[in-house]
């Protein structure tokens, strides 16, 4: 039997990254928002592109604060930041529809969502993967560090130095595999399950341009963050 424990250094990163992760979220809670009342798809797809707009901000202080980030290549950091911003934004989306909620408020939501605007064929494939993640049930420093492993993926386009990032990925990967095998013991494959859902949430983002202009409205109008992250416009 594996005798796994946590370094001194690893409880610190640990630390550091659960700390970021929680101090940096979206101000206003959609769920709250959506929950209130119905909105129209044009209302949606505003509200979505507010919302978005600020956590791909927010994702740019989180990721400031993942040790040895900052010393990567600066075009390097960018890019990073570019080719993960979609799969962070599903994978925060996933964890806000994974929140516990009071009885029946979790249905309404998703009801909110299924006719907020999005096309018909991109439903299904976008709550198979929230829905993958609920049954999860990830802990926040699960959620942190599988965020931040996301954000570390050195295949990226146009990253140059992809053993720089690499190495980093390494470290968080070895310390969420050990977190995994710690807090459950009774599931040998739950570090297994868990990297299964990035290859979930990079299928579903390679759609993300279609389902932007397929979605029900008249007027597609995106930020200019929006437009240089998601690649529309
Ligand atoms: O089609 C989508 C898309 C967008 C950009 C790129 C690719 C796809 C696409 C993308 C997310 C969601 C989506 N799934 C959600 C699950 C739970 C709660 C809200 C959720 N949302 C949207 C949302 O605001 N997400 C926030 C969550 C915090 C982090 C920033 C994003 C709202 C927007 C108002 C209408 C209803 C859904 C619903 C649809």
């Amino acid at each position: 039997k594996e005798k796994v424990e946590i370094t001194k250094e690893q409880r610190t990163l640990m630390k550091v990254i659960v700390d970021a992760y929680s101090t940096h979220q979206i101000p206003q809670d959609v769920a709250k928002k959506l929950l209130q009342e119905q909105y129209s798809a044009d209302e949606n797809f505003l509200l979505l592109t507010e919302m978005a707009t600020s956590q791909v901000q927010v994702l740019v202080e989180f990721t400031k604060n993942i040790p040895g980030f900052l010393s990567l290549d600066r075009e390097d950091q960018i890019a990073l930041l570019k080719g993960s911003a979609v799969e962070a934004m599903f994978l925060r989306s996933a964890q806000v529809f994974s929140r516990k909620m009071p009885s029946g408020q979790t249905e309404v939501l998703e009801e909110r969502i299924r006719k907020s605007g999005i096309s018909e064929e991109f439903i299904i494939p976008m709550f198979n993967f929230y829905k993958s993640i609920v049954s999860l049930h990830m802990v926040q420093e699960e959620q942190a560090l599988l965020t931040t492993i996301t954000i570390l993926t050195p295949d990226r386009p146009y990253v140059k130095d992809q053993q720089a990032v690499e190495r980093i990925q390494e470290t968080m990967l070895e310390l969420l595999r050990k977190l995994c095998v710690l807090q459950r013991p009774q599931e040998p494959q739950y570090f297994a399950r868990l990297l299964g859902r990035l290859t979930e949430l990079r299928t579903l983002s390679h759609y993300h341009a279609e389902m932007l202009t397929s979605w029900r409205t008249n007027d597609h109008k995106f930020t200019p963050l929006l437009c240089e992250i998601w690649d529309v416009q």
